[in-house]
């Protein structure tokens, strides 16, 4: 999978992607339906003057999980502390989090389902009671200590909700699955970001940059950065020829497809003819890993309605076949 076209955010990114975030519900694009489920949530729980329920937002990457959780904090006005799954080893370093929280402050967990399971546990109570039971001492001496905490609100982050035990899925009072963005949601948020970065850029351009970002507004913020440098560099202004000429150099074609999604729909097509064939069959066919296949390339194509899942294998639309410029089977030929 090329970097442009990745779902996850790059070190670089992570660094960065602040200043195109929405700080409001107001200016957070599309999820129109968890939008209006946070707003109420937040404001009955401001109007009730206590901490709202649990938030849990699972779904893809690159979808706002990150961004809802800061606007989460600051629609209730109150600091927010950020930390990590894998960063939560043992369930000492959740307490340490746990305990320094103040009063009504959010704290967002991201890849929670990546948590040490002796955490988990510890979280259990803290979400339910705003208690945590503290561990002093080693072999038979040792005692717990119940330690009060302050009431926060826990909002998690999930791209694989499944894997959350039930305890844990159950304590969360509200939970939002974020959708893949539909293109004009992301012309929004090309428009605005292009605004953010003081790019002149045609609407034509925008949609252009919006129909190529696979549902994804950090696939499609990452994109626009690519064509404003490229008419940077080139001098070029901001129309529909530049966002071609740009997304080109980096392989992305017109439906977002890049140079591995678009062997593997060829090997489909010309090497099993259209399928049905297995994954690893596939995978070795195209010289990459069975799993970055499986699990990045195959949703967008079957997403996209280029290739489907059979029980005997992967077999290729007629817009598969002609996507990449193929006759699919029994179309009529072309008059000669
Ligand atoms: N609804 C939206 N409107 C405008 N920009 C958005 C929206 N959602 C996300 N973005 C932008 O997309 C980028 C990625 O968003 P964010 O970091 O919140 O995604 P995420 O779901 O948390 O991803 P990950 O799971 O990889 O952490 C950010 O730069 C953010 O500004």
């Amino acid at each position: 999978m090329s970097d442009e076209l990745s779902p996850q955010a790059t070190t670089f990114e992570q660094g960065y992607e602040g200043a195109l975030r929405p700080a409001t519900l107001a200016e957070f694009v599309g999820q129109a339906k968890v939008r209006s489920q946070l707003a109420l949530l937040l404001n009955a729980a401001t109007m009730q003057q206590r901490t709202p329920d649990h938030i849990l937002l699972a779904g893809p990457p690159g979808l706002g999980k990150t961004t809802l959780s800061m606007i989460v904090a600051t629609e209730l006005d109150k600091p927010l502390h950020q930390t990590s799954g894998p960063a939560i080893q043992h369930a000492g370093d959740l307490a340490a989090v746990l305990s320094a929280l103040t009063p009504g402050e959010v704290l967002f967990i991201d890849e929670i389902h990546r948590m040490a399971r002796s955490a988990e546990e510890m979280l259990y109570l803290a979400m339910e009671d705003f208690k945590v039971d503290i561990m002093v001492g080693k072999g038979a001496g040792a005692t717990s200590v119940p330690l009060e905490l302050s009431p926060f609100t826990l909002v998690g982050a999930t791209t694989r909700s499944g894997l959350l035990p039930n305890p844990l899925r159950d304590r969360f009072g509200f939970t939002a699955h974020l959708e893949f963005y539909a293109t004009d949601e992301l012309v929004s948020v090309v428009r605005r970001a292009a605004g953010l970065l003081g790019f002149g850029l045609s609407e034509q351009g925008i949609e252009e940059i919006a129909g190529r970002s696979r549902g994804t507004p950090r696939i499609a913020n990452r994109l626009l950065r690519r064509v404003r440098d490229f008419s940077l560099v080139h001098d070029t202004p901001g129309d529909t020829a530049t966002v071609q000429a740009a997304l080109a150099l980096y392989d992305v074609d017109e439906h977002g497809l890049d140079r591995l999604d678009r062997e593997v729909l060829r090997a489909v097509v010309e090497r099993f003819g259209g399928g049905p064939v297995g994954l690893s069959t596939l995978a070795v066919s195209v010289g990459e890993e069975a799993e970055t296949i499986e699990a990045v390339v195959e949703p967008f194509l079957v997403r996209t309605g280029l290739l489907t899942r059979t029980p005997r294998g992967r077999v290729a639309t007629r817009l598969g076949w002609e996507h990449i410029g193929a006759v699919p089977p029994g179309a009529p030929l072309a008059p000669a």
